[in-house]
């Protein structure tokens, strides 16, 4: 039977919420905690999906191993965790050979106070990492498997990870041991993908909210329309972030994902130019400028920051007011959840894409280049149409949302074969539909 009372204290006295964050949210937090079925969850970004397995894993007490697709993703967590009190640790090839054993000594030990252990889908394909679990699993120690951004098994989805494959043999090893497979962007297919993919069976306990977030303003700007871009941008900063021309303190901060470094760089500088603070990131930096720049922003010193897609994964900040994409992005999943960065805080945020044919042709012939590159790599004929398919279907569909002439939100939705919402014109279209071409 559920202890309600030690969900509740756990609930406040060890993650400081007063309450749970929504009703789904709580449903899937007592489910995972009664520990008999498997879980799949599948809300949009900011809605506390961690909550519904690490909850769990300190009611538990025992270990949760969690799969998650990138180190630095990791990290944020642990520092998360670090800050609650709660023990948690990773394995992965990182770190050397001694921080490892460290790990491994604890995780083994009588005394162990690890609740989650974060790894690599990477790990689980070495016989090493393998043996170590196994080991632990006989001794009856691991609670839970956790399978984080699930979406990454599918070819369907836009963060495919041929890694993730090898978890469904784990998940069978783990006899009796319950998993809870999480993403923020789950098509139809990509569902099945990741029920097929992990081996879950259809008792499968599913809690799925909608993809509509009705604090963010959605809209679409045509380069070509407009007489003077960056102008057009330095407004809207400024009406984002509650600029005005006698107070020019940011309210809050904002990302401009651009595709090319050189747009990182030229749109910070013409920001700046205009009295706004801005800095660039991307890949052409050292580490430490990297994480210079990630600091200021994260504390607000510095209200916006230009980057590229690297930046991004992990981040969990409440007061983004607005996410713009200078350029149009590769898929209508990756937009999803680049743009769903604004407002986890609930307040409203604005997301809004430059939209220029230009940039769609030259995005078109980068992605075909990139697929025909895998096409003289890959073994398997069909995986690779599939991942053809899909990827292609992805950038049209966003295509389609640029140039479409109906709500940016419904547009949304039916990508991801969602209920369409009514917007309450909290989109271009919906609020001046005849302003939309
Ligand atoms: N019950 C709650 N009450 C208040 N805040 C909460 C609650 N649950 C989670 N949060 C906060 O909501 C924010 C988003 O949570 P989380 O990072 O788990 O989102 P997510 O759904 O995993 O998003 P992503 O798709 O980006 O991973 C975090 O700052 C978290 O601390």
């Amino acid at each position: 039977t559920l202890d309600n009372l030690k969900i509740n204290q756990i609930l406040h006295d060890t993650f400081k919420h007063k309450q749970f964050k929504s009703a789904t949210q709580k449903e899937a937090v007592y489910k995972v905690c009664e520990g008999k079925k498997d879980v799949f969850v599948s809300m949009p970004t900011g809605a506390g999906k961690s909550l519904c397995y690490q909850l769990p894993a300190v009611y538990f007490g025992q270990i949760s191993l969690v799969i998650s697709p990138l180190i630095a993703l990791m990290s944020d967590q642990l520092s998360h965790l670090k800050r609650l009190n709660i023990h948690a640790c990773t394995i992965n090839s990182k770190q050397s050979a001694g921080e490892r054993n460290e790990v491994i000594t604890d995780l083994f030990h009588a005394e162990s106070k690890c609740r989650l252990l974060y790894i690599t889908p990477e790990q689980t394909a070495t016989t090493k990492f393998m043996d170590m679990v196994m080991k632990l699993h006989a001794r009856g120690k691991i609670a839970l498997l956790v399978i984080d951004e699930a979406h990454c098994v599918s070819q369907w989805g836009h963060d495919f990870r041929p890694d993730y494959l090898s978890i469904g043999k784990l998940r069978q090893k783990l006899t009796n041991v319950p998993c809870i497979a999480l993403t923020a962007t789950a098509t139809l297919d990509v569902q099945k993908d990741i029920f097929s993919s992990l081996r879950l069976p259809s008792s499968t306990a599913t809690f799925k909210t909608g993809v509509f977030r009705p604090n963010l303003y959605y809209d679409v700007k045509v380069k070509e329309l407009l007489s003077d871009t960056y102008l057009d941008l330095q407004n809207f900063c400024q009406k984002a972030l509650g600029m005005s021309v006698t107070e020019d303190k940011a309210k809050g901060s904002g990302i401009i994902y651009c595709h090319k470094r050189e747009d990182c760089m030229t749109l910070s500088a013409e920001l700046l130019k205009r009295g706004i603070h801005a800095k660039p990131y991307h890949a052409g930096l050292s580490n430490k400028e990297r994480e210079s720049v990630q600091n200021d922003w994260t504390l607000g010193k510095v209200p916006i920051i230009v980057a590229t897609i690297s930046f991004g994964m992990g981040v969990d900040k409440s007061n983004v007011r607005f996410v713009v994409h200078w350029t149009i992005p590769k898929s209508m999943a990756g937009y999803y959840q680049e743009s769903g960065r604004a407002g986890r805080d609930g307040k409203v945020s604005y997301c809004r894409l430059y939209y220029s044919r230009v940039d769609r042709n030259s995005m078109d012939f980068l992605m075909k280049k990139e697929l025909e590159r895998k096409k003289s790599k890959s073994k398997s004929e069909t995986q690779l149409k599939k991942h053809v398919n899909a990827a292609t279907d992805n950038f049209k569909s966003l295509v389609k949302y640029c140039e479409g002439t109906q709500c940016r939100h419904a547009s949304i939705a039916e990508f991801f074969n969602d209920v369409v919402p009514d917007c309450n014109k909290q989109c271009d279209f919906c609020r001046n539909p005849k302003s939309v071409e």
